[in-house]
């Protein structure tokens, strides 16, 4: 079910939500975007610039409002109860998929209270060009970037959210035949779309935090923002002019989607690119080594997704990553874990570092391994790793680049996938570059020459000792 976009000034009206000399309009290549009406101009020197939109505190869409909707509605909070993992954008989501499907029932359905969202919804777009809603095909552009298996872990993880969704509704009377049976079940792909929704739409008030907000979704994103939310004291959000700012009449009202984002997570939430505000950075999985015994152990005790983060800032790259420093660390360094017995009889992991224990320091130890008897060794070893993993998503990168493609491809998604192909190929060459010359100097330091030195040694021992054994054997 949609509604035309006409039909917007209406809905406002009903739900008091009042437009200032602007509108929602179509847009080139944007879809729907708010366009000015006449000249507006902020006067110098004052904070109390026009407001362009005002939403009423009810219309937020958060966790608190979801909260306060089952409330009064007591199937909807026996459904809400009844899933175990819960968090603001599940319930968000939860919320948005009941909306979506009473709206799209021609009977009235036996479960829910709807709700102003249930119509606004309609007018929301159909599809989004995030890439997890792009089709198998172009989906496959992003092999070799750091999207592909973001995108693939996201895919994953909204079809475990919507069978536990549908487990949980299962026994519950009227959620069955509202979600899964009639003429409009609920499909995977309306899943994927609310979250797109969500993920491209939400933003994060001042003071009633992360929340989807309608008519201020409607806006789209520029470097050069011309305008910006905010909440008054009535709890509304309103929409206001950007001090020092002026916008001709029929011009569009813009604010910003955050200027700290980089391509990958700009394209990832929002479906689009913008090279004059996106910073140069990419964050990629870095897992154990797979000949390592203490892999898993090493996993368990650092309780997170292992990640490689690299950002270019003001010329200068810089790379950061917690578990390299771990990955790189042995026994023979001094890293053990003792797996303890506690009264309850349940058993805990332990780690320790030269007899220390650091269970609650996994992720510190670029600064642990500084007390090892050779820190630039350690150093040495971490920038090995990381050198090896931007080496292998780079050859893979430019591999990946000769994939046959088939000739009908959305173009938007080509566009958008050359663009993330380019800026992660330039940042991972250039990151290369700069390891391989601290490699090449810690190579050169003294600390790092004793410790070869000391492994010859060792070596030689080694192989004196066998020697010896072997004449014992042949006397
Ligand atoms: C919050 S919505 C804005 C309203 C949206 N255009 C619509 O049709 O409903 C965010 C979405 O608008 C589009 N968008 C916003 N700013 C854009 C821009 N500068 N370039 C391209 N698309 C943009 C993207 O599809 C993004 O996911």
């Amino acid at each position: 079910m949609s509604l035309p976009i006409e039909d917007l000034p209406a809905w406002s009206h009903l739900n008091d939500v009042s437009f200032s000399n602007v509108k929602v309009t179509n847009t080139e290549g944007k879809g729907y975007g708010v366009l000015s009406q006449t000249d507006l101009t902020a006067a110098e020197g004052t904070t109390e610039t026009p407001i362009l939109l005002t939403v009423p505190h009810n219309l937020v869409l958060n966790a608190a409002a979801v909260e306060e909707h089952a409330k009064e509605d007591k199937d909807f909070r026996q459904l809400l109860e009844a899933l175990e993992l819960r968090s603001a954008r599940t319930d968000i989501l939860l919320f948005l998929l009941v909306q979506t499907a009473r709206a799209s029932r021609t009977s009235h359905p036996s479960v829910g209270v709807s709700n102003p969202w249930a119509e606004y919804l309609q007018f929301l777009p159909k599809t989004v060009s995030v890439p997890t809603m792009w089709p198998e095909q172009e989906r496959l552009l992003l092999r070799g970037t750091s999207l592909w298996s973001a995108v693939d872990a996201k895919l994953r993880a909204l079809s475990s959210e919507l069978q536990t969704i549908h487990e949980a509704s299962s026994g519950i009377p009227g959620w069955d035949e509202l979600l899964w049976e009639g003429n409009n079940p609920v499909f995977f792909s309306d899943w994927v779309r609310l979250d797109a929704l969500y993920r491209s739409r939400c933003l994060e008030l001042p003071r009633s935090g992360e929340s989807m907000v309608p008519c201020i979704d409607m806006i789209n994103h520029s470097s050069s923002a011309t305008a910006y939310y905010d909440e008054n004291s009535k709890d509304e959000v309103v929409l206001r002019l950007r001090p020092r700012s002026s916008i001709s009449g029929g011009e569009e009202v813009t604010i910003s989607y955050g200027d700290n984002k980089s391509a990958a997570e700009m394209l990832f939430s929002y479906g689009f690119i913008d090279t004059t505000s996106t910073a140069e950075s990419l964050v990629l999985p870095l897992m154990p080594f797979a000949d390592d015994p203490l892999a898993k152990a090493k996993l368990v005790a650092f309780g997170k997704a292992p990640k490689l983060h690299v950002a270019r800032e003001n010329g200068t790259i810089r790379w950061e990553s917690e578990f390299a420093h771990l990955k790189c660390v042995n026994e023979e360094d001094g890293l053990e874990f003792r797996v303890l017995q506690e009264t309850d009889g349940g058993r805990q992991l332990r780690v320790f570092w030269k007899d220390e224990d650091v269970t609650d320091r996994t992720a510190e130890f670029e600064e642990l391994n500084k007390s090892h008897d050779f820190p630039a060794v350690m150093r040495l070893r971490t920038v090995v790793v990381v050198e090896e993993c931007l080496q292998a998503q780079l050859d893979w990168l430019e591999e990946s680049q000769h994939d046959e493609r088939p000739s009908e491809l959305d173009q938007d998604c080509v566009r958008s996938a050359t663009l993330l192909r380019q800026i992660e190929a330039a940042l991972l060459r250039d990151t290369l570059t700069q390891l391989e010359q601290e490699k090449n100097s810690l190579l050169a330091s003294e600390n790092v020459v004793a410790y070869l030195g000391s492994m010859e040694t060792a070596s030689l021992d080694l192989a004196g000792a066998e020697a010896s054994n072997e004449d014992e054997d042949f006397s």
